[in-house]
């Protein structure tokens, strides 16, 4: 039974959720609340194994159907190790993209059914679901400038073709409008001070008996 909560960040390349997410997290600190942070494909040994095989710019013979359940295996090993424990402890675990990614980049991207991948994910995650996503939304082009502009390095899926990653865009704004009981819909573009602003007041506003208003 969990008793802790469960927030993803989602969105496509250089949206910011990593940047962001280093911003809220002195600020969600300041509570009276364990959080941990963490993140997709990794978190853990073993899944970060598997990042290096999904990630890595060679392994371009890695087909679509494979992605998939290579993200799944990694998904699962994570949440069993990591997650899970956290959420039974009663803590704030915030991942840095979870089940949404894989709709997004291997169901509307790869053109992998939608219900397939949905299905590899209830398998993975026993049905799990987080208590609040964020999806960080931003023009594609300004993303992949701002990855390829910073210092982080480039990886196999930030090489493929624009095309690409406008599917993953427009894939996420149709999950966002699919589960708006579950995604709330940040304005990424913006600048980086207003972007934590509306991050913090989205978490805060979702559970204000977690967080005082302060
Ligand atoms: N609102 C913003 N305005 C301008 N630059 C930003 C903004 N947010 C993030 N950046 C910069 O964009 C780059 C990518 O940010 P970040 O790595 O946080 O994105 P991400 O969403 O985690 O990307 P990915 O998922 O592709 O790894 C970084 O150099 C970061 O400083
Ligand atoms: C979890 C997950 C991730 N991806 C993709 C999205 C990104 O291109 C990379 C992860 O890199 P990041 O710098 O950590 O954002 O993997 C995916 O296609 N499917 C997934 O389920």
């Amino acid at each position: 039974m969990n008793k802790g909560i469960l927030i993803t960040f989602e969105g496509p390349e250089g949206a910011g959720k990593t940047t962001v997410l280093q911003h809220v997290l002195p600020e969600l600190a300041k509570q009276d609340i364990d959080i941990i942070t963490t993140r997709e494909p990794g978190g853990i040994r073993i899944a970060e194994s598997i990042r290096e095989i999904i990630l890595a710019p060679e392994n371009t013979a890695i087909d679509g159907k494979t992605e998939l359940l290579l993200f799944a295996a990694a998904r699962r090993q994570h949440l069993n190790e990591k997650v899970l424990p956290a959420l039974a402890d009663g803590k704030l675990v915030i991942i840095d993209r979870f089940i949404d990614s894989s709709v997004a980049y291997q169901g509307y991207a790869r053109d992998i059914p939608v219900s397939d991948v949905e299905m590899i994910n209830n398998f993975a995650t026993d049905g799990l679901l987080p208590d609040l996503t964020l999806y960080f939304d931003v023009d594609t082009a300004v993303g992949l400038a701002r990855v390829m502009t910073g210092d982080r390095e480039v990886n196999r899926l930030d090489l493929e073709a624009q095309e690409m990653h406008e599917k993953v865009r427009a894939g996420y704004q149709k999950i966002a409008v699919l589960h708006p009981e579950r995604i709330i819909t940040i304005d990424a573009s913006q600048e980086l001070d207003q972007v934590i602003a509306d991050t913090l007041l989205a978490i805060k506003t979702k559970f204000p008996e977690s967080f005082d208003g302060n």
